[in-house]
């Protein structure tokens, strides 16, 4: 097999682990990352499911073991700070995850990770982009926002959910590529205190407002607040300047009880702020010619399902197994890409959106019923006993076998 040169445009969780299952097959890796460094950032992520299969496949599990956050589940709370239910992680090590994963992240230490394991093999360029490319049958040639041109063999847009590769490769007339759920998440780190413990906690304000925190180390907590909101003004906010998100989210959670004015005084002063509208990515197809879209910037699931760290690492593992099965026949790698991967996809992006309105509730009288409901059923301890007998495994979807083609270590 020849080695192909590659371009990967995206450092976050999706570009690396391709790139390291490319570099290991013996091609020439480039990343660009448009951030000017590392972006190391963002707040907990999870592996799941038959992400966590690929982890050992990339002879990365006991590092990400070791950086995982210790949390034990989460817990319901009234504006009190009472408990009104827990559901704990189930880390028998048997059965699926519950809420709470047994491999939680911080999102930046598992993009450290995928970087110190490939960066002695793959080369990194960071602050830089790809402005346009043209392709032909046999190659991409790339332009960069520094005013660079190189030719690759293939170039993959592992951009993200707000991809510019995706754009620039869907038909103008195409659909547009969310689905929107109506939701915002908004989070940013705030100094810990004692009641912070090792438990979640999520906290249900009126108007359809959650309040959510968590530690991941003895000094920080992690705030998120996250509402439902249909309107086309509220839309633009993730895409306008801090301040404004800022200005926009203490006006919409000032005085909503429990702890949200101590993260409201926080929020003024932290540095690890992220805002993002939560959407679903889909499209009709993941490549054309020589170019393929990976992780987010495909098929997006969103935070709600929990999977999309998952997605981008299964992502990978079947886009670098399809590359080097097929690698003198590139539009064949990555229809077989597509069709393997699709069932897995599509059975992670199953969500009711319906749901929302019951897990966002807009009444004190709302939020009182979900408290009974969600108490009841962990006084039953149904989630744990449904983890137990349940297969971590979703869909039934087999991870495909690329032993042949893909080193394990
Ligand atoms: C800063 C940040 C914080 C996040 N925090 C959370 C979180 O707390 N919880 C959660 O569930 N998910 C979070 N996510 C999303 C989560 O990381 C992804 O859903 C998942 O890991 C899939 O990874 P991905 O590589 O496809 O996308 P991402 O992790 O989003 O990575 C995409 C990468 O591409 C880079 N990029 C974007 N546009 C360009 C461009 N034009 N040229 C070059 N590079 C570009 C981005 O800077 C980023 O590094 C966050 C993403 C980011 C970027």
């Amino acid at each position: 097999m020849a080695p192909l040169k590659i371009l990967i445009c995206g450092g976050g969780c999706a570009g690396p682990s391709l790139a390291l299952w490319l570099a290991r097959a013996g091609h020439h890796v480039t990343v660009v990352e448009r951030f000017p460094a590392l972006r190391a950032s963002g707040a907990q992520i999870d592996i799941r499911a038959q992400g966590i299969e690929v982890v050992k496949r990339m002879g990365l599990i006991d590092v990400v073991r070791s950086n995982v956050v210790d949390e034990a589940g989460m817990s319901f709370v009234d504006k009190h700070n009472n408990t009104k239910a827990t559901i704990l992680a189930n880390k028998s090590g048997k059965g699926a995850q519950t809420a709470t994963s047994e491999f939680e992240i911080m999102r930046g230490d598992l993009v450290r990770i995928l970087y110190d394991a490939t960066k002695d093999n793959v080369s990194y360029i960071f602050g830089v982009t790809v402005e346009r490319f043209e392709q032909d049958e046999d190659h991409v040639e790339v332009h960069f926002s520094d005013g660079r041109t190189d030719t690759f063999d293939l170039l993959v847009g592992a951009d993200g959910q707000g991809s510019r590769i995706r754009k620039a490769i869907m038909s103008p007339d195409a659909p547009e590529p969310y689905r929107r759920l109506g939701l915002y998440t908004f989070y940013w780190f705030v100094p810990r205190i004692e009641m912070d413990t090792n438990l979640a906690k999520v906290y249900h304000a009126p108007g359809g407002r959650i309040v959510m925190s968590r530690s991941h180390n003895p000094t920080e907590s992690q705030v998120y607040c996250a509402f439902l909101d249909e309107s086309e003004e509220t839309r633009s906010i993730p895409k306008g300047s801090v301040e404004k998100q800022k200005e926009f989210l203490t006006q919409k959670f000032s005085g909503a009880g429990w702890q949200t004015d101590r993260f409201l005084e926080g929020l003024k002063t932290t540095d690890n702020f992220y805002c993002q509208e939560v959407v679903q990515v889909k499209i009709d197809s993941w490549y054309k010619n020589r170019v393929v879209l990976l992780g987010d910037a495909g098929y997006c699931p969103s935070p709600v399902t929990g999977m999309g760290t998952t997605a981008g690492l299964v992502g990978a593992y079947v886009l670098a197994g399809e590359i080097n099965r097929n690698s003198d026949d590139l539009p064949q790698a990555f229809e077989n890409y597509d069709k393997t991967l699709r069932p897995f996809i599509d059975e992670i992006q199953v969500f009711n959106k319906g749901a929302l309105r019951y897990i966002y509730p807009q009444t004190e009288w709302g939020i009182s019923i979900l408290h009974f409901v969600v108490g009841a059923i962990c006084f039953l301890r149904i989630p744990e006993l449904v983890a137990r007998f349940s297969s971590e495994e979703r869909g039934g979807w087999k991870l495909p076998d690329y032993q042949t083609a893909v080193q394990d270590q």
